[in-house]
């Protein structure tokens, strides 16, 4: 069986004016992680905020007390130069570090494919996170075939695998994006090989669109504006896990 839900909140489409207290909230009404998303104007058209912020609102929420517990920092990183940060985030506060493949390899490459120096490749980068003492996430963009993946999941080395796999369900940059079911299928060939693996979506997911996600494995869902702009925010909260926890049963 897949591992429990997991829902985590995008701070993206909090009030960042009060971002300390709408982190608090988001957690009072059931919430299990904190999605924090880096954007850094180059990896993607957007920019959002840096470590000192995150640093600031971390003690606004308690720290997890295990692995993948309660109060995860889940730190999305669309950011160019994903090593570059790892020190500096792990030191305000995140526990998951979650980079992009199409990022992880070094600028020189023109594509991540061209890139064969060990050194900068994601299996690389996934130990270089392990051995600050954090998580390790991957994630993919719609345009990335999930095969990339494969080499970096089947690694013999458990330091270089990652700890979540995140399946983009919108172009990355912005909140409040079409959910993009053609993303599913990936997925659903991620779950069908890996039973154990904490798969998360994150771009237009709500109400209207969880069951899909949920049929098709996802465990770790991510939400901004279906939660953030809901009436009842502790209800859609509810409602992601229901959708997750009894789908889960049936795969
Ligand atoms: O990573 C993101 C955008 O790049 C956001 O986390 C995501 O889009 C969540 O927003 P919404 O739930 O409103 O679609």
């Amino acid at each position: 069986m897949p591992p429990n839900a997991i829902i985590a909140p995008s701070i993206l489409s909090a009030d960042f004016a009060q971002l300390g207290a709408e982190c608090a909230r988001t957690m009072d009404q059931g919430a299990d992680w904190l999605h924090v998303d880096i954007m850094d104007g180059h990896f993607v058209p957007n920019i959002t905020f840096g470590a000192p912020v995150v640093a600031k609102i971390r003690s606004h929420v308690d720290k997890p007390t295990e692995n993948h517990g309660r109060g995860t920092f889940d730190c999305h990183m669309m950011i160019a130069e994903p090593k570059k940060w790892v020190k500096e985030f792990k030191k305000a506060g995140c526990d998951l570090y979650c980079f992009h493949y199409e990022a992880a390899f070094s600028s020189a490459a023109e594509s991540p494919e061209q890139n064969t120096d060990e050194k900068t490749s994601p299996k690389a980068l996934i130990r270089y996170i392990h051995d600050q003492g954090i998580l390790a996430g991957i994630a993919i963009k719609p345009d990335t075939p999930v095969d990339v993946l494969w080499e970096i999941l089947e690694n013999p080395e458990e330091k270089e695998r990652p700890d979540m796999v995140l399946v983009m369900t919108v172009h990355p940059g912005f909140g409040g994006q079409k959910f993009m079911a053609s993303e599913l299928p990936k997925v659903q060939e991620l779950r069908k090989r890996y039973p154990e693996l904490n798969i998360e979506v994150d771009g237009g997911l709500g109400p209207g669109t969880i069951d899909q996600a949920a049929d098709a494995g996802a465990n770790v869902i991510v939400a901004g504006s279906a939660v953030f702009g809901a009436k009842d925010p502790a209800e859609v909260i509810a409602l992601l896990r229901k959708s997750v926890d009894e789908r889960s049963q049936k795969l």
